[in-house]
C-alpha cells in the first residue's frame, strides 16, 4: 500500500469554432482508436497550460494563443493504484489548419454530431458542460476501458 496518492498529470485540448469542435482520432498507444481532444503528460519543468500547448502543436500541428480552463477530471482505473489528473481547456485564439500526424488524424465535427459512439465513454457526460462554457470537475471510476463503475460531476461557480 502506498500512503501517498499517485498521480499523472495530463493534458486534454479542444480547439473551438462557432457550433464546431476539432477532434482528433488517436492513431497509437492510450486511447487508440478513439476521437479524443489533443493532450497527453505534462514534462518536468513545463507548466500545465505551456504542457497543454506544445501537445496540440506536436499532435495537429496548431499553436494555441491563448487557453480556457474547461474542468478537471479524475480518472481511476480498478488495479492500477496511478489516478490520472486531466485538465481540460479549450481554444478560440489560434493559428494554423490542423494536420495529420503519426498521433492523431484531425477532423472537425459540428457541436450537435460529436461521435460520443467512439470516444471514451465518459464524455458524453461532461461535453455538455464544456460545449456551454460552463467550468466543471469530474471523477471517473473504469474498469478496463469501457465500463464506469462510479462517477461525479459538479459544476465549478468561478471563484
Ligand atoms: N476524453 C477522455 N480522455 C481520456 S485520456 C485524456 C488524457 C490523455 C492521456 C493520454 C494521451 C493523451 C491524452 C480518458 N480516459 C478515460 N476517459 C477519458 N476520456
Amino acid at each position: 500500500q502506498s500512503s501517498m496518492a499517485m498521480k499523472k498529470v495530463l493534458t486534454l485540448v479542444f480547439v473551438r469554432e462557432p457550433g464546431r469542435i476539432l477532434l482528433g482520432m488517436k492513431k497509437r498507444g492510450f486511447g487508440q482508436g478513439r476521437w479524443n481532444g489533443f493532450g497527453g503528460k505534462v514534462e518536468k519543468g513545463e507548466s500545465i497550460t505551456d504542457g497543454a500547448k506544445r501537445e496540440l502543436l506536436e499532435e495537429c500541428g496548431v499553436t494555441a494563443k491563448s487557453l480556457n480552463e474547461v474542468g478537471l477530471i479524475n480518472f481511476e482505473f480498478v488495479g492500477d493504484p496511478v489516478i490520472l489528473e486531466v485538465h481540460v481547456f479549450d481554444t478560440w485564439d489560434y493559428m494554423n489548419s490542423p494536420v495529420e500526424t503519426e498521433e492523431m488524424r484531425p477532423q472537425w465535427y459540428g457541436e450537435k454530431e460529436v461521435p460520443f459512439g467512439e470516444m471514451w465513454p465518459d464524455d458524453e457526460y461532461w461535453f455538455p458542460h464544456m460545449l456551454n462554457g460552463k467550468k466543471f470537475e469530474a471523477y471517473y471510476k473504469f474498469e478496463g476501458m469501457d465500463k464506469i463503475l462510479d462517477s461525479w460531476i459538479k459544476e465549478k461557480t468561478e471563484q
